[in-house]
């Protein structure tokens, strides 16, 4: 459905272009919600913006279902891409109600037809009685859900979403998160969305690109991430857990070892040995921040028991089950 391809993109300079986003590829399928997740500033906006036309691409292409949109070449200008945006601000217009802000983009239908459809799109989202209410009177995940309502009216082949939780709570963005997949799965629309939060991509997402400096790492689902990271990087962004030298727990071999908070238990015939640094209260259990021997801190999840203090020592077990090794650094360093 969406396709693209080794697509390169940048902003103008003086003297050339800075590349923002380089040799990028994904696919996502018809009806298929993908996610880009990194952190601010790492390019995930410029792709969405190259999608949407806003920005050309230098190399590469961008397919859409089998209509190609950007080549280096050529590009089919914004309007004519059958391509939705959800913006992190909304960009509700104040002046207009609910029902005129969810049919602006649907001019060319009667006055009968786009009634119906503003009616059709606001049931789906749960506010068919606030048409004629204005943005102002509205909280925050409500105008969310005008902002999707009026990005989906016009039956967009593909919706992109920029952030669309930013702005709201963080109980509010798990529930919309929720619902907003339901919604997007009901009606079958392929989406893109957008974030730094790893909660929300995997609370969206059937596929989620993380990104780290213009490019795509891994392109996978939520549990094949958080279980088989592609490289440090991604083990170490997705997921609690930290990258520690294989020898600073006992195992042969060398190169490092994801540890995960439950991949330590503690225990008092374990052989490995910490020093507690704290310990936080997440419920139901405590997590207490660990320092090895090596001199890497790693958090281990405490399930009942005693909670130890600061500065008290603590016999580890290493869980050694489906443990993620990478092979040792090129550049030699130890942790
Ligand atoms: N119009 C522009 N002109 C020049 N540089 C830009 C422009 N827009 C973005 N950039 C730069 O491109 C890089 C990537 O920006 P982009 O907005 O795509 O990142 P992001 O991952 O979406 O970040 P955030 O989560 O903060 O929105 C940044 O270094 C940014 O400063």
């Amino acid at each position: 459905m969406l396709q693209l391809e080794e697509i390169r993109v940048g902003y103008p300079v003086a003297g050339g272009l800075r590349t923002v986003v380089d040799a990028l590829s994904l696919s996502l399928p018809a009806g298929g919600i993908g996610c880009l997740l990194g952190a601010s500033g790492c390019g995930k906006t410029t792709v969405l913006r190259a999608i949407a036309g806003f920005e050309p691409v230098r190399a590469g292409r961008i397919v859409l279902a089998g209509h190609v949109l950007s080549t280096p070449e050529g590009t089919v200008p914004p309007e004519r891409r059958g391509v939705g945006m959800m913006f992190q601000d909304y960009a509700l217009f104040p002046h207009l109600d609910v029902a005129g802000n969810v049919g602006f983009g649907l001019a060319r239908l009667s006055r009968a037809a786009r009634a119906a459809r503003i009616a059709e799109v606001l049931a789906l989202v749960g506010l068919a009685d606030r048409a004629s209410s204005y943005p102002h009177e509205l909280s925050g995940g409500q105008q969310q859900r005008v902002a999707l309502a009026r990005a989906l009216a016009p039956s967009p082949s593909l919706l992109l979403l920029d952030e669309p939780f930013s702005n709201l709570d963080i109980d509010t963005r798990e529930h919309l998160a929720g619902e907003l997949r339901a919604i997007l799965k009901r009606t079958g629309t392929t989406a893109l969305l957008v974030t730094h939060d790893q909660a929300e991509a995997f609370a969206m997402a059937d596929a989620i690109g993380v990104m780290d400096r213009g490019r795509i790492l891994q392109w996978a689902d939520a549990q094949t991430l958080y279980r088989a990271p592609a490289d440090r990087f991604v083990a170490g962004f997705v997921g609690r857990g930290s990258v520690v030298p294989a020898a600073a727990l006992g195992l042969v071999g060398g190169g490092e070892v994801l540890l995960r908070p439950d991949q330590l238990v503690p225990d008092v015939d374990g052989a490995l040995w910490a020093e507690v640094l704290g310990t936080t209260f997440l419920g139901p259990g405590h997590v207490a921040r660990v320092r090895l021997a090596c001199g890497a801190v790693v958090e281990v999840d405490l399930h009942g028991g005693a909670t130890p203090s600061p500065g008290a020592g603590i016999a580890l077990r290493l869980v050694e089950e489906a443990l993620i090794v990478f092979p040792p650094r090129q550049d030699g360093s130890p942790c």
